[in-house]
């Protein structure tokens, strides 16, 4: 049996803004990974946009090495894991890789539901879990009632929790030393054959795709020929090493340990997360469990305002999937938007994140039309289609039975607000399936239809809860449900790109909140402009933008040029982010205007 037990593997799970990233500082600080220069604030959020939004998008692994009161030098390696409902499969990932997790819970605020869903799979993987009372320096710190919650709500003892302050240091010692004691070591045999698990897989402009690796048995080196089981193919690896969180080549690799592996590989889908690697001395070692394939749950359009713009966006999407396994796409021709991509997003939080990344990093003018969810659809033929555009939506006389995706939510919220909950959970067409009373939070749990939850529903419950309700939820079944595709016109014409898939009760009222909404974000233009919402032909809403009865220039007539030159200057930049549809302007806003209407 080899020796692994210096080596300690292990992930941090917290509920959003409970202190994780500012926890793992005070770790590479106190294990010297880096020099106070270096020591930036949060350096785990690499990515700019990361730290601007001050939230974890991707995992990441950092190795240290602490000295233990018992003279003994343990290597750490711990992952940051991301704590926004729209990521939580990175967090069943990077759990693969440890033995053990800290729940770190805000000592204020009190367990959450996002903390609860990731606990729960930890404990499924079979993790010893840690409970970390963080933000103790806070006035409002109650660590006895929160003690209280994490036995209660997720039913694990806490009477050992550590209590610390990230932000201050106090405690945070502690915590390394109980690590290293209730942490168990790993197991693995380093003189096996390699078996190695890729964790997370990303490109990197200089290195190629570079693979976060959890070595279970055997050891790999620069040189040695790797073996991808699930391509077959084999690499030669050009480098091995740790992050410290720099960047750090090292010898080897050994089982139990945590690390990259770089080997020429050009394609993200050629080191696909979940996968096993080898040697290729030794191609009959068994796969490893990998991990659930990522399903999108909501799908948009996104087009360039510029038709030449094309390519440069298949370009930037290419590049941005080589970091983003999550995103998928596929080519779609609107009438009125004409080529662009039909994208499948995590949820609206990645939504946001690519289409910023693609506007600032690759200088794109997009617009993006509705989010929507996938609906099942039964055809009279007996066919199974999925459809997760609007108005690829199979003709009405084809189709048997509309079926919707439900999702089983878990909610978090404190007394006072249950009531605000529960009527918002009702208008989103909730069904109840649990209520439990604790200390001084209610734990309830409703079926809602996707459709209904991924759009506005995490912001309308934190507002309906003043901020303190959480919410965690996932894909459950497909259900038959009344569904009508809503269709909008716009001077008669009906625009693709507008349509939406939406409940029937609601659909009238839906027509009348959108196409005022619409009114309002439409500019007037030269000409009377009429949008109506209609369901099969029929039309179950109208109104009018009036048409703008001065001409721009016409004040200008004779005077200077330079100012007539100024404001067509000034039109033509007000036109960005806007499409012509036939003859009429239709800003970026209208294409999301469904977002905008509370029903
Ligand atoms: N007062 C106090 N504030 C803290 C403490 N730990 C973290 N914070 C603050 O809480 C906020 C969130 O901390 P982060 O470390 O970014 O939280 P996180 O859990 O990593 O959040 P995500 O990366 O977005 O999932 C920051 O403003 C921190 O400065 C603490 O011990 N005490």
């Amino acid at each position: 049996m080899s020796d692994l037990s210096h080596i300690r593997n292990f992930s941090i799970i917290a509920h959003i803004d409970h202190g994780k990233s500012t926890l793992a500082d005070r770790f590479i600080q106190i294990c010297g990974g880096l020099s106070e220069r270096e020591m930036e604030a949060q350096v785990l959020d690499s990515m700019d946009l990361e730290r601007e939004r001050g939230i974890t998008i991707k995992a990441h692994s950092v190795t240290l090495h602490y000295k233990a009161q018992d003279g003994k030098t343990y290597q750490l390696n711990f992952i940051d894991t991301p704590g926004h409902v729209d990521f939580t499969y990175e967090v069943s990932r990077s759990l693969a890789a440890c033995e053990g997790a800290l729940l770190v819970v805000d000592a204020g605020q009190g367990v959450e539901a996002q903390s609860v869903a990731n606990c729960y799979t930890a404990i499924e993987q079979g993790l010893e879990v840690m409970p970390v009372l963080n933000k103790m320096d806070l006035p409002q710190a109650e660590p006895e009632r929160v003690k209280d919650e994490i036995e209660h709500i997720i039913g694990i003892d806490a009477s050992d929790a550590v209590p610390c302050s990230a932000k201050s240091g106090m405690g945070v010692l502690d915590v390394l030393e109980r690590l290293v004691q209730v942490i168990p070591a790993p197991e693995g045999e380093i003189e096996a054959p390699l078996q190695a698990l890729i964790i997370d897989s990303w490109f990197d402009n200089y290195l190629g795709v570079v693979s976060l690796v959890r070595v279970k048995h055997g050891r790999v080196k620069k040189g040695d020929k790797i073996l991808v089981k699930s391509t077959g193919k084999v690499h030669q690896v050009d480098s091995v090493g740790v992050f410290t969180p720099k960047h750090t080549e090292m010898s080897d690799l050994k089982a139990g340990e945590v690390g990259f592996i770089i080997a020429g590989i050009k394609d993200i889908h050629g080191a696909p997360v979940g996968d096993t690697l080898t040697l290729s001395s030794t191609p009959d070692v068994d796969m490893l469990p990998g991990f659930q394939r990522i399903k999108p749950q909501v799908y948009a359009g996104l087009f360039p305002v510029s038709s030449d713009d094309f390519e440069d966006f298949r370009e930037a999407l290419q590049k941005l999937t080589l970091n983003d396994a999550a995103l998928q796409y596929e080519p779609e021709s609107s009438d009125a938007l004409g080529f662009g991509f039909r994208i499948g997003f995590l949820g609206m939080l990645h939504m946001e994140i690519i289409q910023e990344r693609l506007e600032r990093e690759y200088d794109l003018d997009l617009i993006t039309t509705a989010p929507t969810v996938v609906f099942e659809v039964l055809l009279k033929n007996g066919d199974t289609v999925y459809v997760d555009n609007p108005s690829k939506l199979p003709d009405l006389a084809s189709i048997a039975e509309m079926r919707e995706p439900i999702v089983r939510a878990n909610i978090l919220v404190p007394q006072e607000h249950l009531g605000n909950v529960i009527n918002l959970c009702i208008e989103k067409r909730g069904v109840q399936r649990d209520m439990q009373f604790l200390s001084s939070q209610v734990q309830i749990s409703y079926d809602l239809p996707m459709n209904e939850v991924v759009l506005d529903f995490f912001d309308r419950l934190k507002s309906v809860s003043r901020g303190y309700a959480s919410l965690d939820y996932s894909f459950d079944r497909f259900q038959p449900a009344n569904l009508v595709k809503l269709d909008v016109l716009i001077n008669g014409d009906k625009v693709d790109a507008l349509a939406l898939i939406v409940h029937r009760d609601k659909s009238h009222q839906k027509g009348r909140a959108l196409t005022e909404k619409m009114k309002e974000l439409i500019p007037r233009q030269m000409f009377d402009v009429a949008i109506q919402a209609a369901i099969g032909g029929q039309v179950v809403a109208r109104t009018t933008v009036k048409a703008l009865r001065k001409n721009v220039l016409a004040k200008c007539y004779g005077g200077d040029v330079s100012r007539k030159r100024k404001l067509l200057e000034k039109q033509k930049a007000g036109k960005k982010r806007m499409k012509q549809v036939g003859s009429v302007e239709i800003p970026q806003e209208a294409f999301l205007a469904v977002l905008k209407v509370d029903s």
